[in-house]
This record gives C-alpha cells, structure tokens and sequence, in this order.
C-alpha cells in the first residue's frame, strides 16, 4: 500500500526538550509499520553536517550565518527530506526554517523579508509541484522560557556559539517562535514544555493522534521519564 510522506519538525530554543522526544516518537511510528527518518538541521548529510560545525563554531556575521544554514537546507532537502518524503516516509526533523526566522531574524536581527527570499528559493523547485514551498506538515513548538531552558543546559556541555548567548538573545529567539507560531497556526502545535517529561510526551502525542497519524496514545518511552 501506498502512503503519504509525513514530515514533522520538532523546534524550540536551546534546552527546551526536543531532542529527548525525537528516538520515542520514531518508535511509535515504527510500532505502526512506518519507515521514519530521524534527522537534524543544520545537518542530516555529510555536507551539511560539515556546514552545521561551521555554523555552531566558527565567528561569522549573520549574513554568512542564514546563507550557511539555508545552504545546508538545500543540501538536506535534495539528499534526504524530498527522497524520503517521495517513498512515503516519517521525516522527524530536529529543527527547519523555523529556527533561522528564529534564531537568525529575531535573535540576530536579519531581516525577515531576506529571509522568506531565501526560504521561497532554497524550498521549492522540488518534489512533484516544483512551484510548491516545501514545509513541515507539522511543527511542534516546545514553548519554554528562556530561564528555565538555561537552567536545564547549564553544565550538561560545553556550549556552542549559540549557547554561549545571553539571555535576552534567547529571549528574543522565544518571541521569534511565538510570532512565527502565530503566523501559521494550522501548522504550529504549541507544546508547554515546562512540564515533566512524562506530560510533555503525553501532549506530543496526543497532537499525533488528534491528526489520525497515530492511531493511539502511546506509554511513556522508558528512558524518557
Ligand atoms: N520536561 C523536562 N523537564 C526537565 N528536564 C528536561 C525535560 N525535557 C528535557 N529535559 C532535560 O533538559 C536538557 C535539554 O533537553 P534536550 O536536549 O532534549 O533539549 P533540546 O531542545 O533538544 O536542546 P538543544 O536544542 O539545545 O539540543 C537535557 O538535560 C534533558 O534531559
Ligand atoms: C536549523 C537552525 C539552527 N540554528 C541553531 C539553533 C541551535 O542553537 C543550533 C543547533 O543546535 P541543536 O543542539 O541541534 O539544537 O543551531 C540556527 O541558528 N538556525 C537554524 O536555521
């Protein structure tokens, strides 16, 4: 039987959670016989992957910074999301566009009318409607302030260039999500990821299975809570 792609991004600022849902969530849709791709951005080829350690660790203006991220996009897309996508598969992806209207627009200040330029060219001419911008199906916003995410990474690892922020960097980067959030509602789920790990797992999945994608609510991943 054929199936329909599926591609869901998980985003939120530094610490807020995400990455710990990604692994449980794969097992759940592989539970229901779905082929699930887990991946990351800026990453998820040999290319970008490579872009992604510039990225993360060397000095650079914003400029370089979004051309470096989209760059790493494109790369991803063609190699990994789009092929995927066209077999019928979950693409589970740890961050996309989101974050560099996020981290690059409202945390640095780029200007958003460049960025949606850049966006409009690096994520269509792809797939069967070349005209189509390519766009998560769902994204799940862990919505967390910036204090608390802080206080969950502090000591976990040696922070990149991004971690190395002040507050209000991520304080902004939070507002940035929100507007976004606000600017696309049908594609948002807010998730409040202030909560323990067993109910946040709870409202990421319930999203899911709102949806139809799972069929249902799905125990807590040990190893999560
Ligand atoms: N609901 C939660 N309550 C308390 N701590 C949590 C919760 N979820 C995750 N953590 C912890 O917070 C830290 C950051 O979690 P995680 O790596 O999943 O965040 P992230 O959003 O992927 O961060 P980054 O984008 O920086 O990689 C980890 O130490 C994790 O164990
Ligand atoms: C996709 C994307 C990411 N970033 C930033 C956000 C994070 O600080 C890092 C990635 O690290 P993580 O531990 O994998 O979350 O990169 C960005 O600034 N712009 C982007 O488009």
């Amino acid at each position: 039987m054929s199936r329909t792609g599926l591609f869901i991004s998980l985003e939120g600022i530094d610490g807020a959670g995400k990455s710990s849902h990604l692994d449980g969530l794969a097992q759940a849709f592989r539970a229901q016989g779905r082929t699930v791709v887990v991946t990351r951005e800026p990453g998820g080829t040999p290319l970008a992957e490579q872009l992604r350690a510039l990225v993360l660790h060397q000095p650079m203006d914003a400029l370089t910074e979004a051309l470096l991220v989209f760059a790493a996009r494109r790369d991803h897309l063609q190699q990994v999301i789009e092929p995927a996508l066209a077999r019928g598969e979950v693409v589970l992806c740890d961050r996309f566009t989101d974050a560099t209207f996020a981290y690059q627009g409202a945390g640095r200040g780029f200007d958003l009318g460049q960025l949606a330029q850049l966006e409009r060219m690096v994520q269509s001419g792809l797939g069967p409607d070349p005209s189509r911008l390519r766009e998560p199906d769902l994204t799940l916003w862990f919505d967390l302030p910036a204090d608390v995410a802080a206080a969950r990474l502090a000591d976990a690892r040696a922070p990149d260039r991004f971690e190395a922020e002040p507050a209000l960097f991520f304080e902004r980067v939070a507002q940035g999500y929100a507007a976004r959030a606000s600017a696309a509602p049908q594609r948002f789920a807010r998730i409040d990821a202030g909560q323990d790990r067993h109910r946040v797992w709870q409202q990421v999945t319930a999203q899911l299975v709102r949806r139809g994608w799972l069929a249902i609510m799905v125990p807590t991943p040990q190893g999560l809570a």
